[in-house]
């Protein structure tokens, strides 16, 4: 079949979390990179957005938009959605949880400095106010190395893209979570993720201000 191919900026953003599942899974993906307002221009004219946005996907002769949905439909495809119901509910709580973290360090970038550095600030203190608290208890009370289950999930990979992208902001961040501290090794030395965290792999860098203008530029705000 053919690779699944992905249409964003040369960015994470919201492509991120999608690059990562795909990673974890094992599978194989193209990625094609706005840098023009007209490629932008030229999927909106050709229909292949339904909203007028990206993150696009085009996967099983589908052009998926809506991170999430695409998310939840790579999850399921790729045996990373639960057992049933009971935990497919957990697995998107858990993960909605870290979207709504990582967004709030994705949008950061595109404040003015001052604004940027606070917004940041806000976001490590919510991961170590908010979220984490969460996870550490949850890997207490379950008592097993992932999060839904005993079994490898979307969730965990999340939660792992949530852990390093905070520790990017503050090293320190984990000091009070040791079973995180623990589940980020853990979860981090799976070898498709492993491979993923290796220099070369298709992981994006922390946005820059060439990133963020050209974002700018492509969608004229
Ligand atoms: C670090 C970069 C990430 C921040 C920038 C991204 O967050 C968004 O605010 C902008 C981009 S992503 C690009 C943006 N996409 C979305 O907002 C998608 C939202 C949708 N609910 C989803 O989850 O996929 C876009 O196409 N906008 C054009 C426009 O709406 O007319």
């Amino acid at each position: 079949a053919a690779k699944p191919k992905l249409w964003y900026f040369h960015g994470r953003g919201r492509m991120e979390s999608i690059r990562w599942l795909l990673a974890a899974a094992g599978v194989e993906f193209e990625e094609e990179f706005l840098e023009t307002r007209e490629q932008y221009e030229k999927l909106q004219k050709d229909g292949r957005l339904l909203f007028g946005q990206v993150p696009l996907v085009e996967i099983d002769g589908m052009e998926l938009t809506q991170t999430r949905a695409i998310l939840s439909y790579l999850a399921a495809k790729y045996n990373l959605h639960g057992k049933d119901l009971k935990e497919t509910v957990r697995i998107d709580t858990y993960a909605d949880g870290t979207l709504d973290l990582m967004l709030m360090v994705a949008l950061a970038a595109f404040k003015p400095p001052e604004e940027k550095e606070e917004s940041l600030a806000l976001a490590v203190k919510k991961a170590k106010t908010r979220y984490f608290p969460v996870f550490e208890k949850i890997l207490k009370d379950h008592g097993e190395d992932f999060l839904v289950g005993n079994k490898f999930s979307w969730a965990d990979i999340q939660l792992l893209e949530a852990i390093l992208t905070m520790e990017e902001l503050d090293a320190s961040v984990l000091s009070d979570f040791p079973l995180l501290k623990e589940f980020k090794t853990r979860i981090s030395n799976i070898p498709t993720i492993k491979k993923f965290l290796q220099p070369g792999s298709q992981r994006k860098p922390p946005p820059d201000s060439h990133y963020v203008e050209v974002v700018r530029n492509i969608l004229q705000f």
